[in-house]
Parts: C-alpha cells; sequence; structure tokens
C-alpha cells in the first residue's frame, strides 16, 4: 500500500504530498515552520467491512534545523470518495485517492469494531475496558466534531466520542493513564483506547469515552451568562451557583487523582525555581514580559520566604472553561493532557494550579464585553464566581483557598503569563487579556 513504510531514505510519493499537505492541518503544531521531509515510521491496517482500506499510520516530519516532531495519520483510500471530502484528500493514485480518514463515516465504524473486538493491527493495540458496552459492538457510523482542536475527535451516534491524537510523544498519554486511574469521578467514563509500541516505547493512539449527549461546555455558559448580566436579562446569579457546583467537581477530580496516584511535597523554592524557567520560556514568545521579569519572579518566590511547602499530586494542566462540560447531572472535566507543548519539568504540581487555571478562565469569559460600567458590573460578578468557586472547593476537597493565597497567587501569575506567550503566538488580539491580569496581579 502507499503507506507501507519505505526503505529509509527515499521518500514515496504519499510521503512527499504529505510534506505539503501537512502544515495546513489546524492540529500542526510546527509553529510555523515547514518541513522539508516526510518519513511514515508505523502503519497499522484496518479491517474494513466497506469499499475503502485504512490504515492508522505514524509519520516522523524533520525540520531543516534538525529538529523531529511524530503525528498520527488515519488514512483511507478508495476509488469512489465519501462526499464532502473537502481538504481531507492528500493523493491521487491510480488505485483510488488517499485522504484523511477521519472523514469517513465507515471506516471510523470499523476503528470502533475494532476496539470493541479487542483486535491488534501490526504493533497497535484496540482496547476496550472492562465492562465496557463497546465490547463486541457493531460498527457504528462515526463523525468527526465540527471544530478541529489540537486532535481529532470522532463522534459515534451521541454514544461514544474517540480523540485520535495528532502529535505523539512516547509514553502513555496523561489522558489515558489518569482516566484509567479514576474511573467514577467526575470525568466522563472511559470505554477503550488505542495503544501500541513505536521504537520499544509505549504510544497511545487514541481514547474513546462516553459521549456527554446535550451537554455545554463552561466557555459557552460563562460567555453567555456575561452577556446576559450586561444586556440586564438577569443578575448572573444561575452561573454563579452553578459555578460553585464546578469547584466541587474539580475537587473531587482532585480527591481521586490524589487517592488513587498519591501525593508528596516540594520545596516552595523548587516551584520558584520551575515557574522562573517558564516565565523564561514566556520571554522568548513575548518579549514585552521582560520588563516586569523582576517583579513576577518576586511573587514566585513568596512562598518560599514565607517557609512553605507546597503538597503536590497528578493534576489536569491546563484546566479552562472550554475543557468542563456541564451534563445534566452535573459538571465532567476533559482533556487531562496538560498544556499543549508543556516544556514542564515537573510531572506532578500543587492542584492549585488547576483552581488558578478556572480563575483565569473567568477572567477571560468577563473580558469578552467592555464599556465602563459592564466592566464595573463584571467586576463584581467576577468575585462572586470567584468565591463560588471556591466555596464549592472547599467544600469537596477540605482546602481553603484563602490560606493557600501566596501559591495560588503564584499559579494564577504562571497562567496568565503562559496565556501571553500563548496568545502571542496564537491569537495576538487577545494578548491584552492576560497582559492586564499581569498587571493587575502585579499591582495588587
Ligand atoms: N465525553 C464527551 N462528551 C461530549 N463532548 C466531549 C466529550 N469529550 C470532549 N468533548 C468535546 O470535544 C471537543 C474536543 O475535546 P478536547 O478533549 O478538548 O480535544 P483537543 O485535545 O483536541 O483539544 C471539546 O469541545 C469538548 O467539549
Ligand atoms: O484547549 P487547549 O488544551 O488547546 O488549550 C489552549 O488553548 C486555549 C484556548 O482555546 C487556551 O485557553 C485560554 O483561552 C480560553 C478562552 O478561549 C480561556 O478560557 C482560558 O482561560 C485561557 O487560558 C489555553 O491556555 C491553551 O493551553
Amino acid at each position: 500500500m502507499h503507506w507501507d513504510p519505505e526503505s529509509p531514505g527515499r521518500m514515496s510519493p504519499l510521503e512527499h504530498a504529505l510534506v505539503s499537505w501537512l502544515p495546513r492541518r489546524r492540529w500542526f503544531a510546527g509553529g510555523g515552520r515547514d518541513p522539508h521531509r516526510v518519513e511514515i515510521v508505523s502503519a497499522a491496517e484496518l479491517t474494513t467491512d466497506c469499499a475503502a482500506r485504512g490504515a492508522l499510520v505514524i509519520v516522523e516530519v524533520s525540520y531543516p534545523d534538525g529538529d523531529t516532531e511524530l503525528y498520527q495519520l488515519p488514512l483511507g483510500q478508495r476509488t469512489v470518495l465519501p462526499s464532502d471530502i473537502g481538504s481531507a484528500a492528500i493523493m491521487a493514485a491510480a488505485d483510488g485517492v488517499v485522504y484523511d480518514a477521519t472523514v469517513d463515516s465507515g471506516l471510523m465504524g470499523s476503528l470502533l469494531a475494532m476496539i470493541g473486538g479487542a483486535e491488534t493491527s501490526g504493533s497497535i493495540g484496540f482496547c476496550p475496558e472492562p465492562g465496557a458496552w463497546i465490547t463486541g459492538c457493531e460498527p457504528i457510523p462515526g463523525r468527526p466534531l465540527a471544530v478541529e482542536q489540537s486532535n481529532t475527535s470522532v463522534v459515534f451516534g451521541d454514544r461514544a466520542i474517540l480523540k485520535l491524537f495528532r502529535r505523539l510523544a512516547p509514553g502513555v498519554n496523561p489522558e489515558l493513564e489518569l482516566h484509567r486511574a479514576i474511573t467514577g469521578a467526575r470525568v466522563p467514563r472511559l470505554l477503550g483506547a488505542i495503544e501500541g509500541t513505536l521504537r520499544g516505547a509505549p504510544i497511545t493512539l487514541g481514547v474513546l469515552h462516553e459521549f456527554a449527549a446535550g451537554s455545554r461546555d463552561g466557555w459557552l455558559l460563562a460567555t453567555e451568562a456575561v452577556r446576559n448580566l450586561v444586556s440586564g436579562v438577569d443578575d448572573g446569579s444561575a452561573f454563579v451557583a452553578d459555578v460553585e457546583l464546578l469547584g466541587a467537581a474539580v475537587a473531587d477530580v482532585h480527591v481521586a487523582l490524589a487517592d488513587r496516584l498519591g501525593t508528596s511535597t516540594m520545596d516552595a523554592e523548587v516551584l520558584a525555581d520551575v515557574l522562573s524557567d517558564r516565565l523564561d520560556r514566556a520571554i522568548v514568545a513575548a518579549p514585552a514580559l521582560a520588563r516586569q521579569a523582576d517583579r513576577i519572579r518576586a511573587v514566585y518566590r513568596a512562598p518560599g520566604a514565607a517557609g512553605e511547602k507546597v503538597l503536590t499530586q497528578r493534576v489536569h494542566g491546563d484546566l479552562h472553561l472550554g475543557q468542563v462540560l456541564r451534563a445534566d447531572d452535573g459538571w465532567l472535566l476533559t482533556d487531562f493532557e496538560g498544556e499543549p507543548a508543556a516544556e514542564d519539568r515537573l510531572a506532578v504540581h500543587s492542584p492549585l494550579r488547576d483552581v488558578a487555571g478556572m480563575l483565569r478562565s473567568f477572567d477571560y469569559a468577563a473580558s469578552q464585553v467592555g464599556d465602563a460600567w459592564s466592566r464595573y458590573q463584571l467586576e463584581r460578578w467576577l468575585s462572586r464566581v470567584r468565591e463560588a468557586f471556591g466555596a464549592g472547593y472547599g467544600r469537596e476537597s477540605g482546602v481553603d483557598l484563602a490560606r493557600a493565597r501566596s501559591v495560588l497567587t503564584a499559579y494564577e501569575l504562571d497562567k496568565a503569563v503562559y496565556e501571553v506567550a500563548y496568545e502571542t503566538r496564537n491569537r495576538p488580539s487577545w494578548a491584552g487579556i492576560p497582559l492586564r491580569a499581569v498587571a493587575a496581579i502585579l499591582g495588587g
């Protein structure tokens, strides 16, 4: 097949086509660089009952500066294409077109059935979780989510959602590792996974979860609440009450992670060094931060100066309103992969890191509208939201956020600094939101 690995050194026609196709994908993380070489390093053939061939392919992308990255490409090949294939087509060959298979509902159905059937293909295993309804299931057509993010998620009849990781790193993906550990906590139920080995190391290609049908994400709900507040539809109290439940859900997940994966302590000086390294990297993307660097580092050092120890554990790592779903029976936390492209040298953090992420997210939501009167209203609403989140979090975890103020402030500042870099790279017109937060924390 076109996706069979070639002998090293030569690029196949498909690899050539991928050199220009890949950088145009939303999930491609090359940071504006164009690869000069793509090599197929693994291909696991799919078992299909439709008129298509398919495979889960792993490619290694090389850049002129010597850097390399691994990506997963689910590929299909057909002579008669599915309708609406759009930009999924990669290469036309005499025996059919090769395309991104996530748009092919039949091939995605085959993938689901392979997980249900506990199949293996090459070095890849399709693994149902014990007792999950997926075991032995028939293929259900799958449709990709309209919003493409860092990865590609495919929904099966509102029953299951399969996240196919795009950029791959050796090792078990934390999304799978943490979900397996905290089954029963406020996260969507894990139904299965696609995992295997590459060059002798474990690798996770996909995770399958119960789909939270009818749920809405926290960002939609928060920005709707902000609009309703400023247009006088209501006083924002309904969302404030819901945020207390969100605080309790985050605490529930933290308690489960601590119970099942353990806790440890860290000197606050170590945390200050880690946050300081992150600041150095943020300054590369957003040099304007350099002017405030000394004052930022002073905030990071404050807990150490007070002789504090920091309780650490596995955490979510990139918690914000877009990562929480309000389902009929309460909030669920999703997407445990941590920050995209995280270069953090710590595997564990204080759970206050996630609390800080949510607090920053409320600020983002409140920054979506803006004249002087609404700013005044929104500042008051924001205090209520922060208080409600802290109350729910404290009730469920026993942690009094007011007593953890200096560590929490260090994490809030760290998140705002990260956001300045993230926005400068990805959405420059949003950079003012975290820049104002950095100034407010330093001034307060
Ligand atoms: N179990 C689920 N049920 C319903 N929607 C979900 C579920 N898990 C994730 N989603 C939605 O799918 C989208 C992509 O998920 P996410 O984990 O954030 O992917 P990515 O890693 O690509 O950022 C998000 O909009 C999220 O709200
Ligand atoms: O969802 P991802 O894991 O890709 O997270 C990245 O992108 C987020 C934006 O989509 C970014 O979040 C920032 O913007 C959000 C509003 O769009 C806001 O709610 C968050 O608080 C803010 O951090 C996230 O930081 C980034 O890692």
